[in-house]
């Protein structure tokens, strides 16, 4: 049978009879359709409100401004290039060789030689006092020529011009002795070629290039000057070896080509800046989904919505789909302006190419950051890995692949192992760093500077076509074998698929601060796939029979035997048991530690429908780790509950259909307001559009909320906000609530609102609630248990407790001082035991032992009769033993020690 039902997120069908997977499909469709829905209204709803105006700047960030920035950034740093590479120097200027610069040390003014020459013989001598006069005429000192016998180790000790030297080994010798310390060294070799007479005469200059060139001087002008130099000293000597004829003069100048501007530019900077630019856009997006979804896991909203019976995949889903469509907008914005701006990468490459690519790799990015989230607890830590890889990732880029040479090297069969590539390949930034590489080369405008021919571009057939050699860099063993575009297009699809399913696999298993961890073989299990439940507690668990305490309450104990009969019975009488549970929060998994703390320690209850639990207890008595394991929210250690059938422990997912639960703390998201979050909860939990509406009027009215419904629950107060998650736990008309102290900080008309709620909608259903209030447990608590260091101390009615933990009775007078005696005497005719407490002024105050219970109707009647001794008590009052006294009563002997307000067990 088919059923339809309409919301304001669509139209549901229901396949009611065996339909199952219909159910579970429009269950799922539903969940995702609200939850996209809050995130939208977090990310762009634009109201009056200050702080959702706040949130669409963020977004408006990650999709224009952070693209769009870049994109500028980079449009004026190749402005700036194109400038420069389109200078016109039509008449460059041309350089006179200068005179031999003057040595002057590693530090300025520091001894040292300016040149070293050998052999020494007189032609060398000669030829070095020509080149002296030479270099003085050209403005510079005259440097002396010695022939002095230097140390091979001796640093030198003045500044020295040209000194011979015995040979080039010692020149060899002596300068990496002395490194820095010599400018020039010449070694001639004289030949005579006796056939045709004539003269050769080489030479061999050591020049050190360190001393004098900063990187500007291209022409290395000082060593040019040396050749100068030493040409016309050998010329002159030859021309005229006594020295007499006029001296021989080279002078040479140095020119450059005119420069003519290139008609193409290439847009070198877009191409080597690219991958680091918009790899910080994409980063934009992937810092917040860290910040967003580890918030969200930090102040327990995804726990609630889960509770709420929010299925995790679907709160995936919903994230992924929150971001994707981000990407999308910004991998638009990247595409468009990058043409806009004119740069070839995406004017000579087809659109759709380019927008798949930044796509792929946001979408991939995306999946990789939500992979993240699982492993961080706090928001803070998640913000500072995002900056970290920011800067690890902005360093990558900009290093690899900035030029082909180091960005294809991955791929050359010289590097060993090949497995880092593939480990690389996991990452998607290098997979985006590698395609803009080639899209860079091959949109690049001009293939070769000479031959002008033009690269093909980027096309949808280019990309799957290896890379023509010419574009790749060698590495001595060939060109690299390097991938296709297209098959780069692949690894950032895997990397999609890969870090989706990861985030899906360890979200279930990896251990965190809410709910519970699955075995890592979970999806092994049928009943994951919910074919069929788990091994349920075994009832004749000898645990459960016998608990070892001896100092077991008497009625803590027949809850215990209950619960044991009813786990062997089927009876369907007790839809809430808690059986024998025990749990130990440890600090290490299978180490003792003195941390280890029991929490809950055997507890056995039983609860009817229609009845209100109370958990009375100390600071720490183990309340709301019972509270937290019947929600889900921790797993027991050991035992079981069992709510209407369904084991705590293994069928949450069924018990979250038929369960509400208020937590201790309010989980409630700051920029929703309190109708939202009822129709966010009620949609998750599958509630008709009529019934939210329903609860919005009558609930929010019956504790006083009607008038801030539209109001931001971060503006409202913590009495407040307490009520509002109190109403949340009620949603769905859940059969069992959980209300972990509901009340705390509320005023008393509040309270009591709250109160009369609460006994209204007791009918029926089960609820069971902690509280620090004996008042509130006394007014509402259709059963009380006293817990006290993870046992349970006491369990009953109100009556029950008191009367078998309370001191009985107490009985006050107001007598005529003079009458004190003969009242007291009166009293002692009817309660032998009983213990005058006061009867200053004629104020008798009595307290009566349990066992004088049943002798009160007689001492009433006595006190209403017309008898003198009656008459003679003009006021009085019988009270029993309040529940807080009661209580201290139980948590006195349960600390035996005494109890200061720390725990000492
Ligand atoms: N996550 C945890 N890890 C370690 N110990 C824990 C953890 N949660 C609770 N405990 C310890 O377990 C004990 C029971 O804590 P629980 O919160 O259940 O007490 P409670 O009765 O609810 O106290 P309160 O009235 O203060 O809320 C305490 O000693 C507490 O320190």
């Amino acid at each position: 049978m088919l059923e339809y039902y309409m919301n304001s997120f669509g139209i549901f069908i229901v396949y009611k009879y065996n339909g199952k997977l219909i159910d579970y499909i429009s269950t799922y469709k539903r969940q995702l359709i609200v939850v996209l829905k809050k995130n939208f209204k977090l990310q762009v709803n634009q109201t009056e409100c200050s702080i959702q105006i706040r949130y669409w700047r963020t977004t408006l960030t990650q999709i224009l401004f952070a693209p769009l920035g870049y994109l500028i950034l980079l449009f004026i740093l190749q402005r700036a290039g194109h400038i420069r590479d389109s200078r016109s120097i039509p008449n460059p200027y041309s350089y006179p060789l200068d005179a031999i610069p003057t040595c002057q040390g590693y530090k300025e003014n520091e001894p040292c030689i300016n040149l070293m020459f050998t052999p020494k013989n007189a032609q060398t001598l000669a030829i070095m006092n020509k080149l002296s006069d030479n270099n003085a005429a050209r403005g510079k000192e005259r440097f002396t020529v010695e022939d002095n016998d230097l140390n091979v180790l001796d640093k030198p000790t003045k500044k020295i011009g040209a000194v011979a030297v015995p040979d080039s080994d010692f020149i060899y010798t002596y300068t990496f002795n002395n490194p820095n310390t010599t400018m020039f060294g010449i070694s001639f070799d004289f030949t005579q070629n006796s056939l045709v007479t004539t003269n050769t005469i080489s030479y061999q200059v050591w020049y050190n290039y360190s001393l004098h060139n900063n990187g500007s001087d291209v022409y290395s002008r000082p060593l040019l000057s040396l050749f100068r130099g030493l040409d016309e000293a050998i010329l002159s000597y030859y021309n005229d070896p006594s020295g007499n004829a006029n001296p021989v003069k080279l002078d040479v100048t140095i020119k450059d080509w005119p420069l003519v501007p290139p008609r193409l530019l290439f847009d070198d900077l877009v191409n080597s800046y690219g991958p680091a630019f918009f790899f910080a856009a994409a980063m934009m997006i992937f810092n917040n989904i860290l910040n967003t979804v580890v918030t969200e896991k930090e102040l327990g909203l995804r726990y609630a919505m889960e509770t709420m019976g929010l299925k995790s995949s679907v709160y995936w889903l919903s994230t992924f789909i929150s971001y994707f469509y981000l990407v999308i907008i910004a991998s638009l914005v990247i595409c468009v302006f990058g043409i806009l701006f004119r740069f070839s990468y995406f004017t000579n490459a087809a659109f759709s190419v380019i927008f798949v690519q930044f796509s792929l790799f946001g979408t991939a990015m995306v999946c990789l950051a939500m992979f993240i989230t699982v492993f961080c607890r706090r928001a803070k830590i998640a913000v500072l890995f995002g900056v970290f890889l920011f800067i690890i990732g902005l360093i990558f880029q900009n290093f690899v692949f900035s030029n082909s040479f180091v960005g294809y090297v991955w791929w050359d069969v010289s590097v060993d192992p090949a497995a880092w590539k593939t480990l690389c390949t996991l990452i998607p930034f290098f997979n985006f760093g590698k395609i803009f590489l080639d899209v860079g080369l091959l949109t690049a405008g001009r293939k070769d500077a000479l031959t002008e021919t033009f690269i093909p571009g980027v096309t949808w057939d280019t990309i799957y076509q290896k890379m023509d050699s010419t574009y790749l860099p060698d590495y001595g063993s060939g060109a690299p074998d390097v991938p296709t575009i297209a098959v780069s297009f692949q690894f950032l699809i895997l990397n999609i698929f890969i870090y989706g399913i990861l985030t899906w696999y360890f979200d279930h298993v990896y251990p965190d601060e809410y709910g519970q961890r699955q075995p890592f073989y979970f999806f092994l299990l049928p009943s994951h796939w919910g074919y069929k439940s788990e091994k349920k507690i075994q009832k004749d668990d000898p645990k459960l029979k016998d608990p070892k305490f001896s100092d077991e309450d008497e009625d803590v104990r027949n809850e215990r035997d209950l619960v044991y009969k009813e786990e062997n019975s089927n009876s369907e009488k007790f839809p809430l048991r808690i059986v024998n549970l025990i749990k130990e929060y440890k600090k290490y998994p299978f180490l003792k530690s003195k941390t280890d703390k029991i929490a809950v320690n055997k507890t056995c209850l039983a609860l009817e429908q229609g009845k209100l639990l109370a958990f009375l207890g100390q600071n720490g008595a183990g309340k709301s780790t019972t509270m937290n394991i019947l929600s889900g929210l921790t797993p027991p250690t050991d035992g079981d509950a069992f709510i209407y059938g369904k084991s705590c422990k293994h069928e949450m997912e069924n018990i979250r259909k038929i369960l509400g639960v208020c937590p201790q703390h309010d989980i409630l998201f700051n920029d929703l307001t309190a109708k939202e979050h009822i129709q966010l909860y009620g949609a998750i939990k599958g509630v008709s559009d009529e019934e939210i509406k329903k609860i919005i009027e009558e609930r929010l009215e019956a504790v006083k909320l009607t008038k801030v419904a539209d109001r931001f629950s971060s503006t409202y107060s913590g009495g407040m906000k307490r009520r509002l998650s109190m109403i949340i736990s009620t949603i769905g008309d859940p059969k069992v609530i959980l209300m972990d102290e509901p009340t705390t900080g509320m005023d008393p008309v509040n309270r009591r609102h709250v109160w009369s709620f609460i006994e209204k909608f007791k009918e029926n259903r089960i609820i069971v609630l902690t509280t620090h209030s004996m008042e509130e447990a006394d007014v509402l608590g259709d059963r009380i248990a006293i817990m006290a260091h993870g046992r349970l101390r006491a369990i009953g009615n109100s009556m029950r407790l008191k009367s078998r933990f309370g001191d009985g009775y107490r009985i006050s007078m107001n007598v005529h001082p003079s009458d004190t005696e003969k009242t007291k005497e009166q009293v002692a005719k009817y309660f032998q035991k009983a213990r005058l407490e006061d009867d200053t002024a004629g104020s008798i105050l009595y307290q009566l032992s349990p066992e004088a219970t049943t002798v009160i109707p007689d001492f009433v009647q006595f006190l209403e009769s017309d008898l003198p001794e009656a008459k003679l008590v003009k006021a009085w009052g019988i009270s029993q033993t309040t529940l807080e006294e009661v209580f201290l009563s139980i948590i006195r002997k349960a600390n035996p020690q005494g109890y200061n307000g720390y725990e000492v067990k």
